[in-house]
This record gives C-alpha cells, structure tokens and sequence, in this order.
C-alpha cells in the first residue's frame, strides 16, 4: 500500500489519578499520514508531545479518540481500537519501533536479542543470527560482546543492539524514538545509512529525532506537533 499509516483526529490526555484526578490535555486532532519510502520526523519542542504521538502508534498508549489506520496484511486496522492480541500481531508483522533504550532480557545475548524478532516471524534460527551478525558488525559493535546478554554493556552499545534489533525485520512502517540519542558521530552516520536502505526499500518511517543533523539527513518532512497543542484545539 503507498499509505500503509493514516492517523485522523487522534487525541490523548492523562488522568493523574494520584493528583485528585487532574486532566493534563496533551493532543487533540492530530492527523497525518505516512506514505512509503518516506520518513517524516515529528518536531517541536519538549513536552509537545510527540513520544506520546509515538506511543500511541504503537499501542503502548491508548488514545482518548481518532483512528490509527494501518495497513496490516493487505487490511486496513484501527490500531486505536485493537484488542491486545491484535496489537501483538500488528507489532510482529507491520509496525516496527526502535525505543531509546533496550529492555534488557537476562542470560540472552546481544546476538539473540537482535534475531528474536526474525525468529519470531519465522526465518530459522541461523539464519535470523547471520543477518544480526550482520548487523551488529555494521554498527561496530565489537564482536566479543555479541555472546553476551547487553545488560552490562555501555548506553551507547545497548543502542545499537536496540538499533540492529528494530531494523531487522522488514516492517513496512517503523517508528524511532531517538535511536541516535547515545551515539557517537560514526555510528550516527551508520544509523542515516540504514534509514535510507529502509526508504529504498519502501518503508514508512516516522521519527523523533533531537540531533539536529541526523534530522536533516534523514527527514523528508517535518510534522509540527504544536499544531495539534491540545488547548490550541479547545480554544
Ligand atoms: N505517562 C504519563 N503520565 C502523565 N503525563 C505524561 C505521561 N507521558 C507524558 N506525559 C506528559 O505529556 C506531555 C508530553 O510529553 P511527551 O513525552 O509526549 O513530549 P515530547 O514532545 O516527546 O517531549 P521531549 O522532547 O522532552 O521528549 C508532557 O507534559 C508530559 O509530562
């Protein structure tokens, strides 16, 4: 599908229920798409919201209302109205997301940690390795720390394990959250390198990215999240 991600009207508050119940509006009305082979980078400044755009997208945020249509399979989903389960398979097949930090996993290693999501959509045990080896080769991360779990490693070396592992698989959309974050210039260059592959290949991205550089190399547009200021809306 050239569109494979349309977001419409898509609105998220928080409820501090440990604070009398107090709202925080912090989006409303945020519509977008995303075509293929393109990746659009959300801006504007902290606190704007734009984790909490990422998150919904993801499903690790339920939206107080809009649509997140995906292209899942040749169907179109409502992710903002899909059952847990349903997430899970769209997270398997279609969204991919880089976070900036790893979730690390004890006693799994770095090479196990990148082939996990390959493994898990089917591709054999090898041949899910030789591609993270692949990888992780090209991000520079040494290779005597491939066997070993990530939990110990440098914040910048668990950033490129979290990096190898989100750009495995061939998600047709992906979402990153300042994958660049802890890296040093060399590996950012390796990080560019890989995002036009992804376009190349025909992905959708959308990303958060502070580096001022790395978000002109790799933005082909900027989605102003203060247009979608939840007391801009209100007013
Ligand atoms: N889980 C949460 N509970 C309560 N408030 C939250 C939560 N997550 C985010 N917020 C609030 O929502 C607003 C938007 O936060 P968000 O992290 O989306 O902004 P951002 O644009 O990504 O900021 P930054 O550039 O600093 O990362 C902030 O005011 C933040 O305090």
């Amino acid at each position: 599908m050239a569109t494979p991600l349309v977001v419409s009207q898509l609105a998220k508050s928080f409820t501090m229920h440990l604070r009398d119940g107090i709202r925080l509006p912090v989006v409303a009305g945020v519509s977008f798409s995303i075509r293929a082979g393109e990746c659009a980078v959300l801006g504007g400044p902290s606190g704007a919201g734009k984790s909490s755009i990422l998150k919904m997208l993801y499903g690790n945020y339920s939206a107080d209302d809009g649509q997140i249509i995906v292209d899942h399979a040749g169907q179109l989903v409502d992710l903002a109205k899909a059952s847990p389960r349903a997430i899970l398979q769209i997270r398997r097949d279609t969204i991919g997301y880089v976070s900036q930090f790893l979730r690390t996993v004890p006693r799994v290693s770095a090479l196990d940690v990148v082939a996990e999501p390959l493994v898990a959509r089917g591709e054999t045990r090898t041949g899910a390795q030789d591609r993270a080896r692949e990888l992780l080769g090209r991000l520079n991360l040494p290779e005597k720390l491939w066997a070993l779990p990530p939990a110990t490693f440098s914040g910048g070396e668990q950033q490129r394990v979290n990096i190898a592992r989100g750009f495995i698989t061939p998600h047709p959309v992906l979402l990153l959250d300042e994958p660049t974050a802890s890296l040093d210039a060399r590996n950012r260059e390796v990080v560019i390198e890989l995002i036009a592959g992804k376009k190349a290949a025909g992905v959708a991205l959308l990303g958060i990215f502070h580096d001022a550089d790395v978000r002109e190399a790799v933005a082909d547009r900027i989605i102003d999240v203060t247009e979608f200021a939840a007391g801009k809306i209100a007013a």
